[in-house]
């Protein structure tokens, strides 16, 4: 029979991983206390002063440190196979550089080819996972096709596999784009089911077009990627999904939004909206530009090619991070999908052979920090918004994920304010050798990782397990997109149409409200 301290719930005989993170500054979405965090079992169980603490804990000192919830990475591609490459981040040397930066939850997308059973490539991508991760992971599933059988198998991965979002493509013709009458019947099944549906808004037809013209007057090097598709055929692409969002009743979430004009019709077409319309931008869009597309270098030149591309607007990292910070953009992720330099090589005569994407994974928390917090553009509260506590509500993982508070999963990141280093791919922990940040200094990264209870980056030292992490379901019928619960995002949720003035959601303060 275990002995129970009734006080404070903890299990004397039987816990084991009891870790107390002491005298830190503990900092949630809506506030920052000095509070000292009890660790047991993988959960928090106590959070406050003067805490019961038994025998045999371990104790880590996070005087002058920020005790954050782990970051949650909603975008990536590990082991994903597209344009003829594959990426080269697996989903454990993908999650073990996410652990090193400081994020503890990833979710990445099954994305099946035309015409493949999703439920056949959800289990594939289950399979190439489950055994390596080093943190706990979730599935967004591409519908890169259309028919009565995907809506069947939506409808089956929503109740059966804990799948609760689908990814449609506007781009990618001929591999995995959409037409409009397909998106409007996504995103119709989305809303039926409470599930999210998430767009990669670019128009594809003017890419199209460009691209033959352009490579027709013989511009074959990455900066014809850029050419081919400038800020308003991503800007038009946003519109429209949102125009048909709103019309199927679907809330919306627009990945890696790339672009100042991106993010001008994104804030037009919330005014007209009546559900939710998250905004997602990238580590790589705040923390380097579109000049890198002129680089002589072709290797230097391709690593930096991703679909929407980078911006050579000098002007866009800041506007970016001024719209996260004000609740215009709502998160931020990586869409870290890495490829090797033989592989980015396909494109060496052709730039629509290059693989589309870039690392972020493990820099995305330290990019942000350095370059919104750091520069006194967002505060330490947003910072968790838009790196962690967003992602958990968006993603139904709250308040399990995304924050430190008793009951939460003990996923915690002890952030050194002062901790100065410079990101380089000799000391990154990507199986790529291109680091798109590279020269970078930071001052401002994780001194520990807990995952799950675990100490995974040990001052410093990454101590990681393969296979430790678990797959996370994600479950439908959010309250934060159907409910119309705001706030959907801290700092008050995005404004709605519907919304009169008078009863707007109180916006959150970094007190408590
Ligand atoms: C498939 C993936 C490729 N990465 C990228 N953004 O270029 C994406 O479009 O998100
Ligand atoms: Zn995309
Ligand atoms: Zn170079
Ligand atoms: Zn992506």
């Amino acid at each position: 029979m275990a002995v129970v301290n009734s006080l404070s719930g903890i299990n004397i005989k039987s816990s084991q991983n009891r870790l107390l993170i002491k005298n830190g500054q503990v900092v949630n979405f809506d506030g920052i206390e000095e509070a000292d965090v009890y660790i047991e079992d993988g959960i928090i169980k106590q959070v406050g002063r003067n805490l019961i603490i038994p025998g045999g804990t371990r104790t880590i000192d996070a005087t002058r440190k920020l005790v954050m919830p782990g970051g949650i990475d909603p975008h990536t591609h590990f082991e994903l196979e597209m344009m003829g490459a594959k990426t080269a981040d697996d989903f454990y040397k993908g999650t073990r550089a996410a652990v090193a930066g400081g994020t503890t939850t990833v979710i990445d997308f099954v994305l099946p080819n035309k015409g493949q059973s999703l439920i056949e490539a959800y289990n594939n991508w289950r399979e190439k996972a489950d055994n390596k991760v080093c943190c706990d992971y979730g599935l967004h599933v591409g519908v890169t096709w259309w028919s009565p059988s995907v809506k069947k198998e939506m409808q089956q991965l929503v109740a059966e596999h804990g799948v609760n979002s689908f990814k449609v493509f506007m781009a990618y013709k001929d591999t995995w784009m959409l037409d409009d009458y397909e998106l409007c019947q996504v995103f119709e099944t989305c809303a039926e089911l409470k599930a999210l549906p998430q767009v990669h808004a670019e128009n594809g037809h003017i890419i199209a077009r460009n691209t033959e013209k352009l490579l027709a007057a013989g511009v074959t090097t990455p900066e014809g990627h850029e050419l081919s598709r400038d800020e308003e055929v991503e800007a038009e692409a946003v519109n429209r999904a949102c125009v048909i969002a709103n019309q199927m009743n679907a809330p919306l979430y627009i990945v890696h939004m790339m672009s100042k004009s991106a993010v001008d019709a994104l804030r037009n077409a919330r005014l007209r909206q009546r559900r939710a319309i998250i905004g997602e931008t990238l580590a790589a869009t705040v923390g380097t530009d579109g000049m890198h597309y002129t680089n002589a270098c072709f290797r230097h030149a391709a690593a930096h090619v991703l679909s929407p591309p980078l911006r050579p607007d000098p002007d866009t990292p800041e506007a970016i991070i001024k719209a996260l910070a004000e609740d215009d953009l709502q998160l931020i992720g990586s869409d870290n999908c890495t490829f090797t330099e033989k592989d980015k090589e396909k494109g060496k005569d052709d730039f629509t052979k290059i693989p589309n994407g870039v690392n972020g994974v493990e820099d995305r928390m330290a990019i942000l920090w350095q370059k919104a917090v750091n520069t006194g553009m967002m505060d330490p509260c947003r910072f968790v918004a838009v790196t962690s506590a967003t992602a958990a509500r968006v993603f139904n993982l709250w308040p399990a994920k995304g924050c430190v508070a008793v009951g939460s999963d003990a996923d915690v990141v002890v952030w050194d304010p002062q901790l100065e280093r410079t990101i380089s791919a000799a000391a990154h922990h990507h199986a790529t050798d291109f680091n798109i940040f590279e020269g970078t200094r930071v001052v401002g990264s994780p001194q520990y990782v807990i995952v799950n209870g675990r100490v995974c980056l040990d001052d410093g030292e990454l101590r990681v397990a393969e296979g430790l992490g678990k797959f996370l379901p994600t479950p439908a019928n959010c309250p934060y997109l159907y409910d119309g619960k705001p706030p959907l995002s801290p700092q008050g949720s995005p404004r709605y149409a519907s919304e009169s003035p008078q009863n707007s959601p109180a916006r959150v303060t970094n007190g408590n409200t």
